[in-house]
């Protein structure tokens, strides 16, 4: 059956300790309503909620309920709405879009809303992320994993150390970026033109966290973190939320012109589990992809504009490579050559990206799923990618060993 989307929400991105978890909501909710032209979302039919976070301040079950009571007090949803809530890290948004578009598959609902919301900056506690992952790496035996990729990382002139200061995430990048560095010859220039490249395309998006551009140098000169990363090339701590709609052809017949002529289809949404075995094998992306390709019929050359999840720079070079954008290895010559810029072969991120539109984890799948949703109706403004009708989301959540546990892939189209 056909699912499409019919909104697509992402609120501003950024510490934003004035607003709280259903102020966030609302922002999402309402913001989406209106995006989809809808007065009120009393035809929705079933919520899917993502949050990873909402325990640090206090809330530990049913947080989509509580999050949106408000909104069905207000009339905008109706009673007895029944919520979903789930989590998966970083990939949490993108979780409750497959919950959501399963819904509409399976006839469950016409009319079905994924909404994704996070608080991570508290300026109480700046080390949150840091305990977090912390505690749920000691029962991963990180040590473990790490120990695989140590030995490489540090022929490449970059031992791994662990310090203060950041989280174990970054810490598992940097071993992977140097790993990567030695085995095929990536230059730290290139992770940072990469950086340099997420920096200037989000000057050209509102919602971004950080809209300042920065040069190759600017991005090396910037405090380190963990080498070879800086801070210019990493993810930011974030707030935020987003939201996505979806529905079947039959209920997008019934909505205002509008609407139906901003409809975007879903031509793939693959996902893919992490393993402790993963350093021994090709990326969860690639396999995830390759289904994605084949279920749409489309291959790497087709695509036209991509969102992956560059949770630091390092990781756009390799997912570009897993998602065949460009050959094994090639990914940092890829981007340095502009291939990955907006006017280049095939765009990525031209939001910013997580290193500089923000990353509020449970947001993040959908708000890569609004960029490409406002891409592909050309309504993206100064960082528009000329023509674009096809478009592909790479998401990934959580750590297992030293790749990700999960991967959404959703390969979408332009109507018409
Ligand atoms: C495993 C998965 O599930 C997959 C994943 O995605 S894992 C990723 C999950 N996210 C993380 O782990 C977050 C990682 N990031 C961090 O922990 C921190 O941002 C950091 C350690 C990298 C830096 O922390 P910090 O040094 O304390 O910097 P911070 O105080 O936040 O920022 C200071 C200034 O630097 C600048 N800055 C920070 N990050 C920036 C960025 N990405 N780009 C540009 N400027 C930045 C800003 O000017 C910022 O000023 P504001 O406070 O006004 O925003």
């Amino acid at each position: 059956m056909d699912v499409f989307l019919i909104g697509a929400f992402t609120s501003p991105f950024g510490k934003r300790p004035e607003a709280d978890f259903k102020a966030l909501t609302r922002e999402a909710v309402t913001g989406v309503l209106a995006d989809a032209g809808l007065d009120d979302g009393r035809a929705i039919d079933t919520v899917h909620f993502a949050n990873s976070f909402m325990h640090h301040w206090g809330q530990h079950l049913i947080r989509g309920n509580v999050c949106l009571a408000p909104l069905v007090e207000a009339g905008l949803l109706l009673r007895h709405t029944p919520v979903f809530n789930v989590e998966g890290a970083c990939a949490g948004g993108s979780i409750a879009f497959r919950g959501a578009v399963n819904e509409v598959r399976a006839g469950s609902a016409r009319l079905a809303l994924a909404v994704g919301v996070e608080k991570l900056f508290d300026p109480d506690n700046p080390t949150v992320m840091q305990q977090l992952f912390d505690g749920g790496f000691d029962s991963f035996d990180r040590d473990r994993w790490m120990r695989e990729y140590r030995d490489t990382a540090a022929a490449a002139g970059f031992p791994y150390a662990p310090g203060p200061g950041r989280p174990v995430t970054m810490d598992t990048y940097a071993i992977q970026a140097a790993w990567h560095m030695a085995t095929y010859g990536t230059t730290v220039e290139q992770i940072a033109a990469v950086a340099a490249k997420n920096h200037a395309h989000a000057v050209h998006n509102p919602k971004a966290q950080y809209r300042t551009a920065m040069t190759v140098e600017q991005v090396l000169a910037d405090k380190p973190i963990a080498a070879p990363l800086t801070r210019a090339m990493c993810a930011p701590m974030s707030d935020g939320a987003a939201a996505v709609l979806v529905c079947d052809g039959a209920t997008l017949a019934t909505l205002p012109a509008v609407t139906r002529q901003r409809a975007v289809r879903l031509r793939a949404n693959v996902f893919t589990g992490g393993s402790f075995r993963q350093a021994e094998e090709p990326s969860l992306t690639r396999p995830a992809v390759d289904r994605a390709y084949a279920m749409a019929g489309l291959g790497p050359e087709d695509i036209d504009v991509v969102e992956v999840h560059d949770a630091t720079s390092f990781c756009e070079i390799y997912q570009t490579e897993m998602l065949r954008l460009c050959p094994e290895g090639g990914g940092g010559a890829f981007a340095a050559a502009g291939e990955t810029a907006l006017g280049g072969r095939v765009p990525v991120n031209p939001s910013g990206g997580l290193v500089s539109k923000g990353h509020p984890l449970a947001a993040t799948g959908l708000s890569m799923l609004t960029e490409l949703v406002t891409q592909l109706r050309g309504e993206a403004g100064a960082r528009q990618v000329a023509g674009a009708r096809i478009a592909l989301q790479q998401n990934g959540g959580g750590t297992l060993g030293l790749e990700e546990a999960v991967c959404s892939i959703t390969i979408l189209e332009r109507r018409g």
